[in-house]
């Protein structure tokens, strides 16, 4: 069975323009959940932020990739679920270049990629399980387009905002993802003032509030 919804609104800007600035591992700091697990990332430096498209795939067949990659929008991110399958590739060279030249600013697929020299000349940055020759095809059997996924142990669900950079992936509301920018914000501004302080002789573990456990 096809299924097939339109995708969510883009993002507000100010949303991808806000988390640009911030890491993934500041979140990371001050959240337990959100975080997709078992991911890496096709190379380094990378950052992107955008807008989920998602797609649920059954182990072999990639369809609904192919039809979704078409559409997408400036500033997407395509979000792929193998329905547990963590071992073929769903997403190559000829998908990433059309996710690239539709204006899609990242992948975060659960399960594998390949053509990763060719994608690499597109400079595009997809997280994955890893690479592989073994592929899924075009089968025709089922598939869902913008539908709540399971990546990682983390529901993704189309509209969320995708926030990843060098460290790993984050998943966030729109709603939320503004003021939880701001605290990023904050939190690393913070550690300015902290390395000039430790450059003169002060102590992490006096501006973490660690040493107090071993006073
Ligand atoms: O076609 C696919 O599904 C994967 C692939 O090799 C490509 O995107 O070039
Ligand atoms: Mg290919």
């Amino acid at each position: 069975m096809f299924v097939r919804h339109p995708s969510a609104p883009s993002i507000d800007p100010r949303i991808a323009e806000a988390l640009s600035q911030v890491c993934t591992s500041t979140l990371g700091h001050l959240r337990d959940h959100g975080f997709p697990r078992g991911l890496t990332p096709n190379g380094r430096p990378l950052k992107f932020v955008g807008t989920a498209v998602t797609v649920r795939l059954p182990h072999l067949d990639s369809t609904a990739v192919h039809v979704a990659v078409d559409d997408l929008r400036p500033g997407d991110v395509l979000v792929v679920e193998q329905s547990g399958d963590e071992q073929r590739s769903c997403f190559g060279g000829l998908v990433s270049f059309t996710a690239k030249t539709r204006g899609a600013v990242g992948a975060v697929i659960d399960g594998r990629i390949n053509d990763i020299e060719e994608m690499a000349g597109y400079g595009f940055p997809a997280y994955s399980r890893g690479i592989a020759a073994h592929t899924t095809r075009i089968s025709g059997i089922e598939g869902s387009i913008n539908v709540p996924v399971s990546i990682g142990g983390v529901v993704v669900s189309p509209g969320d905002v995708v926030f990843a950079d060098s460290d790993g992936v984050a998943i966030l509301d729109p709603a939320e993802a503004l003021e939880i920018a701001a605290v990023l914000k904050k939190k690393e501004d913070a550690e300015i003032p902290a390395r000039e302080a430790i450059a003169a002789g002060g102590r992490i573990s006096d501006y973490s509030g660690a040493a107090k456990y071993f006073a």
